[in-house]
């Protein structure tokens, strides 16, 4: 006879609200706590919605390789995604997303993104050139700025021209909005603007994909307008368009939140800057190619050890479409159900002394990573793995190459960043960083 499955503890919170404003303050503080009273696994409500929370490598395997098929990524995506990102590769499921995802292939393949590597040096060069002369630099809005620039380059293939700022705002607008938790247009608040500059985007895009089709041009935006199965199957007008939109999201304010945990972790660690310049040095190149970026072991190391850190994402939902169970706990069909990357990347089981910053923990020798396969996700796993994780690791690398060859970075002494974790991770005060120009002999 089988045992009964238990039924999952946990707590709805305050009323109407559940635990929706202590996840938007700081969910870290949440889980800890959550997980100190119930265990690795919990419900808490946000809003008026039951959501079931699963802390442990063991429940990132069960929910994102999903092998019983239990869950669907559209249905929880589309909770704060569907009118501003609709039909991006994540908001997709099951055969139609598997099929989506092998045409996706094109502008991610070695070809393109040494292309893409080639076209942001120069502009990451003389960008990162320009901080030094700023005063109250902080870093979250340079690189925020930057990392827009970049995108509008490589992924739209537009200069920065009176247009592409047009595009930016557009798109500023959307992901602003799709942070509100009013998700209701009235009186031009945030997220009717959002609409407004989806509205934007959808004509800017549609207008241009016949011409792009026909171009030579190499840009994510034109890869995907040319892209073909081996089927002959290609995207119509329309997935182009959401999927290009959604892919400048995905990309975003990730790679912003991840950069700002970099730079802060190597100005309170500057030996790990000394390690890294010790490897640009050992390059000898004034630029970072494509074939280089292997060789760029020691900020491969710090990335990976800030993504453990501070995850851009500290939790990825997923919605169950069948009642299910898992370690003798009852899922029921309906229920969101969140992984925390964030949670599992600091279990003490896992990781040695998790609060400290320790890069060396992903070196070959100690590789704490490989303890457990998804132990360490901030990219998430099983079919709907960051198809654009070798593109953020690149573009990382480039900011890193360049801002370190040219500045010591430093924060004042005893800062600590205040860190806001959700939904993507920022630093409250934006980053406040000194930049002290390197004096070469
Ligand atoms: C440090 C930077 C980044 C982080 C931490 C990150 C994180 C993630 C995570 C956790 C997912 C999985 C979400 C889920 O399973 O529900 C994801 C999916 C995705 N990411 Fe990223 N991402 C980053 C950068 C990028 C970049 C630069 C691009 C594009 C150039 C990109 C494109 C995508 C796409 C297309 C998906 C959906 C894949 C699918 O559903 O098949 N990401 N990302």
């Amino acid at each position: 006879m089988t045992a009964a499955l238990k039924t999952i503890p946990g707590e709805k919170g305050l009323p109407v609200i559940g635990h929706t404003m202590r996840f938007i303050r700081n969910c870290n503080n949440l889980f800890d706590e959550m997980h100190e009273k119930y265990g690795p696994i919990y419900y808490n409500h946000y809003l008026a919605t039951k959501a079931v929370h699963i802390m442990s490598p063991e429940g990132n395997e069960f929910v994102l390789l999903d092998r019983d098929k239990n869950f669907s990524s559209r249905k929880a995506w589309n909770r704060s995604l569907k009118h501003l990102f609709p039909n991006g590769l994540m908001l997709r499921d099951g055969d139609e997303h598997r099929h989506h995802r092998r045409l996706m292939g094109a502008p991610f393949k070695a070809s393109a993104l040494e292309r893409y590597v080639d076209d942001m040096n120069p502009d990451i060069a003389s960008t990162v050139a320009g901080w030094g002369l700023q005063k109250d630099f902080r870093f979250y809005v340079a690189i925020k700025k930057l990392t827009l620039n970049l995108a509008a380059s490589t992924f739209i293939g537009q200069s920065l021209s009176r247009e592409s700022e047009r595009v930016n705002r557009a798109f500023v607008d959307m992901v602003e909005a799709s942070m509100v938790l009013v998700r209701y247009p009235m009186l031009g608040n945030r997220y009717q603007r959002g609409l407004e500059g989806r509205a934007y985007l959808v004509d800017y895009f549609g207008s241009r994909i016949a011409a792009k089709k026909d171009s030579d041009d190499t840009d994510m935006f034109a890869e995907i307008c040319r892209a073909e199965g081996d089927d002959g199957s290609s995207f119509s007008n329309q997935d182009i368009i959401d999927h290009i939109i959604f892919l400048m999201m995905a990309a975003h304010d990730t790679t912003t939140s991840s950069l700002s945990s970099v730079c802060y972790a190597l100005a309170k660690n500057p030996e790990w800057q000394d390690r890294i310049r010790s490897d640009i040095e050992a390059l000898g190149s004034s630029t970072l190619d494509y074939s280089q970026m292997a060789e760029f072991e020691t900020a491969e190391l710090v990335f990976k050890e800030a993504l453990r850190m501070y995850p851009p994402l500290p939790t990825i939902p997923r919605l169950a479409i069948k009642a299910c169970e898992f370690n003798g706990f009852q899922i029921d069909k309906g229920d969101q159900v969140f992984v925390s990357p964030y949670f599992t990347h600091r279990l003490p089981a896992i990781w040695t002394e998790p609060n400290k910053f320790d890069p060396q923990r992903f070196s070959k020798e100690r590789a704490e990573d490989r303890i457990h396969k998804h132990a360490w996700i901030p990219f998430g796993g099983g079919a709907h793995k960051c198809l654009g994780l070798r593109f953020a690791d690149f573009q990382v690398k480039l900011v890193l190459f360049h801002l370190l060859k040219n500045y010591q970075i430093s924060v004042k002494p005893g800062y600590e960043m205040p860190y806001q974790p959700a939904p993507i991770g920022k630093p409250i005060d934006l980053l406040p960083l000194t930049l002290t120009p390197i004096i070469k002999t």
